[in-house]
C-alpha cells in the first residue's frame, strides 16, 4: 500500500437507518483527512454530519464503504478491536458524554489518566493545568451539579483532552458556550492541534470558528458538496 500523511480515508461510505421508511444518512461519501489537519463539517439539519461523525468516532457501522483510521480498516474490526481502537486513537467532545456526577472538576478530568495508568500526582497536574486552560482554575473542586451548562461543557472539553488523543471529534463542542467562552476553548483546540499535531474533526453551527479552520467540509443529502 502506498504511504499516505492521511490520518483518515473514507471510501464510498453508506449509511442507511430503519426498517420500513429507509433513511440514506450517508449516500457514498469520500473523505481524506491529513494527520494533524483542523477541519470543520457544516451542512443544513438532517444532512448526516452526526451520522459522519459517530462512523469516524466508531460509535456506529456503516452500510457500506470503508474508513481507514490511522491505517487500520475499523469497518472490518470486531467489537474488542473497535472498543481499543475508540480508547487509544479517539477524543469525543459530545454533549451526551456526561461527566460523572459525584466526583469533583478534577476528578472527572483525571479519571482519563488514571484509566491509563498514569500517578495520581501527575494525573493531578495535568488534569489542573488544563482546567486552568479552559478557565476553571477556581472551579477545581465543585461538582458538576454546582457548575453551569458552560461550565459543564469547559470541563468535558477539558476530559476529552487531556490524554491527548491523536483524533479528537466533537459535535457543536462549543454550542452552549457565550462568545468569550467559545473562543478560548477554540483557541485552546488549536494551540493543542499545534503543539500535538492533532487532528480535530468539528461539527458546527458556528460559521465564526468554521471560517477559522483549515478546511471546511460541506454535507447536503449525506454528499461531500465542497
Ligand atoms: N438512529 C436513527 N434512526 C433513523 N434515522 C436516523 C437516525 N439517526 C439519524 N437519522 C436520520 O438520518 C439523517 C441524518 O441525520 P444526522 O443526525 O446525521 O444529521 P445532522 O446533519 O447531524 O443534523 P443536525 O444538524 O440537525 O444535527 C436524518 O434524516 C435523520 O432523520
Amino acid at each position: 500500500m502506498p504511504k499516505t500523511d492521511n490520518i483518515i480515508e473514507i471510501r464510498g461510505l453508506e449509511k442507511v437507518y430503519g426498517d420500513g421508511v429507509e433513511v440514506k444518512a450517508l449516500d457514498g461519501l469520500d473523505l481524506d483527512v491529513k494527520k494533524g489537519e483542523f477541519l470543520s463539517i457544516v451542512g443544513p439539519s438532517g444532512s448526516g454530519k452526526s451520522t459522519l461523525l459517530h462512523m469516524i468516532g466508531i460509535l456506529d457501522t456503516p452500510t457500506k464503504g470503508t474508513i481507514l483510521i490511522d491505517g487500520q480498516d475499523v469497518t472490518s474490526m470486531d467489537d474488542q478491536q473497535r472498543s481499543s481502537a475508540r480508547n487509544t486513537l479517539l477524543g469525543f467532545i459530545f454533549q451526551y458524554h456526561h461527566l460523572l456526577p459525584d466526583f469533583t472538576a478534577l476528578e472527572n478530568v483525571m479519571m482519563p489518566l488514571l484509566i491509563a495508568g498514569k500517578k495520581k500526582d501527575e494525573a493531578t497536574r495535568e488534569a489542573e493545568k488544563l482546567l486552568n486552560e479552559v478557565g476553571l482554575k477556581d472551579r477545581l473542586h465543585h461538582f458538576p451539579g454546582q457548575l453551569s451548562g458552560g461550565q459543564n461543557q469547559r470541563v468535558a472539553v477539558a476530559r476529552a483532552l487531556v490524554n491527548r488523543p491523536k483524533i479528537v471529534i466533537g459535535d457543536e463542542p462549543t454550542g452552549n458556550l457565550d462568545s468569550r467562552s467559545s473562543d478560548r476553548v477554540y483557541e485552546l483546540l488549536r494551540k493543542l492541534n499545534r503543539e500535538f499535531d492533532q487532528t480535530f474533526i468539528l461539527v458546527t453551527h458556528d460559521e465564526n470558528m468554521a471560517r477559522k479552520t483549515d478546511r471546511i467540509v460541506r454535507i447536503v443529502d449525506g454528499k461531500i458538496t465542497e
